[in-house]
């Protein structure tokens, strides 16, 4: 069972004391009923001894201290454990590949965050008062047994039903409950794409209505496969709560046949049925949590496995250092993105490409000819299927992956600017005012706190923030995806005639997917990509010769 594995795994530590207080907490509650009943007895016979009345005293307050601590350790180990698997899924999401994390998708993996993560910090204390229960079970059986055989049979044979009849339930209804998780991610997907699509399904009244019907329908499935499981449980309480009633019944009219005295037997018997009925109950309660619980656990297993296998393909990457590189090629790089039965789909190569330092390379061709997929490849973003990555003209080992990537400042046609400016270290705030001075943004945003002051600014001006991250960073090679294809006419000259040359000036290997053909003549190098394949329009020989004819 993965749950009691990862309580096992996660929190070993408090497993015993919670085991030795729920152990308590039945203890006391046995105790309890077992007081109600003396009691009752000696009120009969004349009057209740205050011994008693100090017994029962003491036994609630132990029973209150101890669940008191089984609920407030389990919360909070609930929550440790969430946040472990939280931190592992970040993790594993970190050290995966683009491809395979794109695979899975966004709504899987927010799903798996919330949504699972909510089933566990809901369901695992319940587990542990359903532990509880059970052992308060078992005290009143052997009670129970003590008092009367015949009863013990009847009530706890009568208990195993319930409880058996309850889960068997639910595993059938699993089914059902894996269609209502899959509805619930489409109602995801249908809200992602109405926020990140907002403009667009505002645009479009037709566009909205297909959305939200689509959502809706979504939500409606969820909603009808949920109603029906909920429907059944409801005919489960009931019938439940009428066997509850027949077991009192069986107490009180078939125990005195086979009992001798009906007020040392039949009363505590029927008294103890009474108490018999609540810990059942929470079990019966408890008992689709584990259902659900397995499930949340098989799907964030499953995510963090798929991740893993892609991390446990590319094992040891950050091993290896790899100093600054002065040239970098793809040599016969072959890679092809495939669906999800693992059939290819676009291919790319074999590509021959090569970037020097001091150099600026463009890189164009045709929409969807492969130029972002050729610089995910040598950004070392996706794994190449055949073929080699040379950095200073030797493959670079899977050991040296990482180190490779981190020479690397890319501003991707689909940049993320984070507010805060991660993994730049002190940050001059001179050069940060030089900076933005250059890319023309002084009065519109400033770094305080290592954060940007705002980012909320339009698409060209975030990217000169991604370029302004990319040149406090400083690193050796520099990767522009179309950056220059959201400026204005004037910065783009800045940014082909100024800025381009001056990262050529400082030695940095300069490699830029471009369209713009009047700035052509700024690229030592040229490769053309046309349907996955490259060629070499001009070599930084024949951009020499240009240069003195
Ligand atoms: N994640 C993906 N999964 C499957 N196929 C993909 C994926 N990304 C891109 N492709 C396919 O790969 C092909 C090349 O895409 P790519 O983004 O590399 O082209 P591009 O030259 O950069 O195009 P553009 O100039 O339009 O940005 C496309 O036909 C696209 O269908």
């Amino acid at each position: 069972m993965r749950m009691w594995r990862l309580v096992v795994e996660e929190i070993p530590q408090n497993l015993r004391s919670l085991a030795w207080t729920a152990a308590l907490s039945a203890l006391a509650s046995t105790t309890l009923m077992w007081l109600v009943d003396e009691a009752s007895q000696q009120a009969a016979k004349g009057s209740v001894s205050e011994r008693l009345v100090l017994l029962f005293a003491l036994s609630i307050t132990l029973f209150a201290v101890s669940d008191n601590y089984v609920l407030v350790t389990a919360s909070q180990d609930a929550e440790n454990i969430i946040h472990r698997l939280r931190t592992r899924l970040f993790d594993a999401v970190r050290a995966s590949d683009l491809v395979s994390v794109e695979r899975l998708g966004r709504t899987r993996l927010y799903s798996a965050l919330t949504q699972d993560t909510q089933t566990l910090a809901r369901s695992l204390p319940f587990l542990v008062i359903g532990v509880q229960q059970a052992i308060v079970l078992v005290f009143l059986g052997v009670y129970l047994a003590w008092l009367s055989v015949a009863a013990f049979v009847m009530a706890f044979g009568f208990a195993i039903v319930a409880v058996a009849v309850r889960y068997a339930r639910m595993k059938a209804l699993g089914q059902a409950m894996r269609d209502a998780v899959a509805a619930e991610m489409a109602v995801f997907d249908g809200l992602s794409d109405m926020l990140d699509g907002f403009k667009e399904v505002r645009m479009s009244t037709t566009r909205a209505e297909g959305l939200v019907a689509d959502v809706g329908a979504a939500s409606a499935e969820a909603r009808r496969i949920k109603s029906r499981t909920k429907a059944q449980w409801g005919w489960e309480f009931a019938l439940l709560q009428a066997m509850f009633y027949t077991l009192i019944g069986l107490m009180v009219f078939l125990v005195p046949l086979v009992a001798k005295d009906y007020a040392d037997v039949v009363v505590p018997a029927t008294m103890t049925a009474l108490f018999v009925v609540g810990p059942v109950g929470t079990l019966a309660h408890v008992t689709p949590m584990v259902t659900e619980t397995e499930m949340a656990l098989a799907n964030m297993d499953d995510i963090t496995s798929q991740l893993r296998r892609a991390v446990e393909l590319r094992a040891g990457e950050s091993a290896l250092p790899l100093s600054a590189p002065r040239h970098i090629a793809l040599q016969d790089a072959v890679f092809s993105y495939a669906d999800s039965k693992g059939r290819p789909l676009f291919s790319v190569g074999p590509l021959t490409l090569s970037f020097q330092a001091g150099e600026i390379t463009f890189v164009t061709g045709g929409n969807g000819s492969g130029k972002s997929t050729m610089l995910r490849l040598l950004t070392g973003l996706a794994p190449l299927s055949g073929g080699q990555m040379l950095a200073d003209g030797v493959p670079v080992a899977p050991g040296q992956m990482q180190a490779y990537r981190d020479h690397f400042s890319a501003i991707f046609a689909d940049h993320h600017l984070s507010r805060r400016l991660y993994g730049v270290g002190a940050i001059d705030p001179l050069r940060v005012e030089a900076l933005l001075e250059r890319l023309e943004m002084t009065g519109k945003v400033h770094v305080a706190d290592g954060a940007f002051s705002t980012i909320d600014l339009s698409t060209g001006q975030r990217k000169r923030l991604a370029l302004l991250v990319a040149e406090l960073e400083d690193k050796p090679i520099l990767v522009f995806d179309e950056w220059a294809a959201d400026q204005d006419p004037h910065f783009r000259h800045v940014f082909y005639e100024e800025l381009l040359p001056a990262f050529k000036a400082r030695g940095k290997i300069v490699i830029c997917v471009t369209h713009d053909d009047r700035w052509f003549g700024m690229a030592d190098r040229i490769y053309h990509m046309n349907e996955g394949q490259v060629m070499e329009q001009r070599s930084s020989v024949t951009a020499a010769m240009e240069l003195q004819s």
